[in-house]
């Protein structure tokens, strides 16, 4: 091939510029000169657009996590809180309707621990719940199946609730374990009461990122990670917003050597966990189904929850036809939920007025 055959003809030149209208070839390069220089531009770009998408990403992630936590309500949006409620009413003023639909069904509850249970606070070994929630939660286990659903893990959930009278399906539902007290399993072995693990194999997984998380971490004031043994949590809400996206990045490249792991946005919170198609939805209808429930019209289910991961048993709610979702936030929030409440102390009176509600009719079987 002479050189005059590798020169870069004026169609090429401009076919090439059609495409890539910021390349300018010297004139006299040959073609795989200019190839090479194609190559490079394209490369370039490449890694450039590679770097976009993962900033993209990055920012993505903060947005959510903002949207799942907003702050307060400015008065401009007073008129958007306004129509939010009149789409999700209060479940306290509309409490006999709830009941309405809830006549002769088996009322079973399902309730998230964190913002639901507890007030957010900002060290999260100090979430502690009320004596006073704690007193209505027994008295609602007492008269209702009651599950607490939650990202937390089992054992620390549990020392925060401290009632073996509750099912538990914690990890966000990737370990779900039935109640223990009164019964004889109670005594022998505790784990019979394990209903389910569906991530059993990812633990030393999650436990080799954890380790890795918390020492790339390390450095950025604030950041906590937590370990919810089939799941973890990246906590921002002591994080100076400025370091909001270092940390994410940080998250992100780590998460990268891991394609089985997925990261999902809660309040000041980025979670990661396996990929498999397990959520607090699909942990709602199991223990449904555990509690023979699978196919019934008889049972109303009623899901408490505050954060993005709730969401998933609203959808299941909404799609089942059954029972209600009550989202607890006194901000608008995008919510497949039908109800809200606003703190947890509205949720704690929720639940009383609902035993008192049973115990009446208990004393008045026409009523229920
Ligand atoms: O499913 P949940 O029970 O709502 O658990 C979700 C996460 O809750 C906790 O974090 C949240 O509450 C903390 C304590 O109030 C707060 O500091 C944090 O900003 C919130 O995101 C928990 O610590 C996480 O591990 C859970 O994943």
């Amino acid at each position: 091939m002479t050189k005059q055959n590798n020169a870069v003809t004026p169609e090429f030149k401009s076919c090439i510029n059609n495409l890539i209208s910021t390349v300018v070839l010297p004139s006299a390069a040959t073609v795989p000169e200019s190839m090479a220089l194609i190559n490079g531009f394209l490369g370039f770009s490449r890694k450039n657009f590679t770097k976009r998408l993962e900033e993209s990403k990055v920012n993505a992630w903060i947005d959510s996590m903002r949207a799942a936590s907003p702050t307060r309500v400015k008065s401009s949006e007073n008129q958007e809180k306004c129509s939010w409620i009149l789409y999700h009413p209060s479940a306290l003023k509309l409490f006999d309707q709830i009941l309405y639909s809830a006549k002769r069904k088996q009322i079973v509850f399902f309730l998230d621990y964190d913002g639901t249970l507890s007030p957010i606070v900002a060290d999260p070994e100090k979430a502690f719940m009320t004596r006073k929630m704690r007193a209505t939660l027994k008295d609602i286990a007492r008269n209702f199946p009651t599950a607490i659903v939650t990202g937390r893990c089992r054992e620390k959930v549990f020392n925060f609730v401290k009632l073996a009278e509750l099912y538990y399906a914690a990890s966000h539902g990737m370990d779900i374990m039935g109640p223990t007290k009164n019964r004889s399993a109670e005594k022998s072995n505790v784990n019979k009461a394990v209903l389910f693990q569906p991530a059993s194999q990812y633990l030393p997984m999650i436990d080799e990122v954890y380790k890795i998380l918390l020492e790339k971490t390390k450095s950025v004031s604030g950041a906590k990670v937590e370990n919810n043994k089939f799941c973890l949590s990246v906590h921002f809400r002591c994080v100076d917003e400025k370091s909001w996206a270092p940390l994410a990045e940080k998250v992100r490249l780590v998460l990268n050597e891991y394609p089985k792991l997925k990261l999902t946005q809660g309040r000041k919170v980025l979670e990661i966990r396996p990929t498999i198609k397990w959520d607090k939805g699909k942990a709602l209808e199991f223990l449904l189904e555990s509690l023979g429930y699978k196919n019934s019209n008889d049972v109303f289910p009623i899901y408490i929850g505050d954060d993005r991961t709730d969401e998933d048993a609203f959808k299941v709610l909404r799609r089942r036809g059954q029972g209600v979702g009550i989202l607890v936030s006194s901000v608008p929030k995008e919510t497949d939920a039908s109800y809200t409440l606003q703190d947890p102390s509205e949720v704690e009176h929720f639940l009383r007025r609902l035993v008192e509600w049973k115990r009446s009719s208990i004393v008045n079987p026409t009523s229920a």
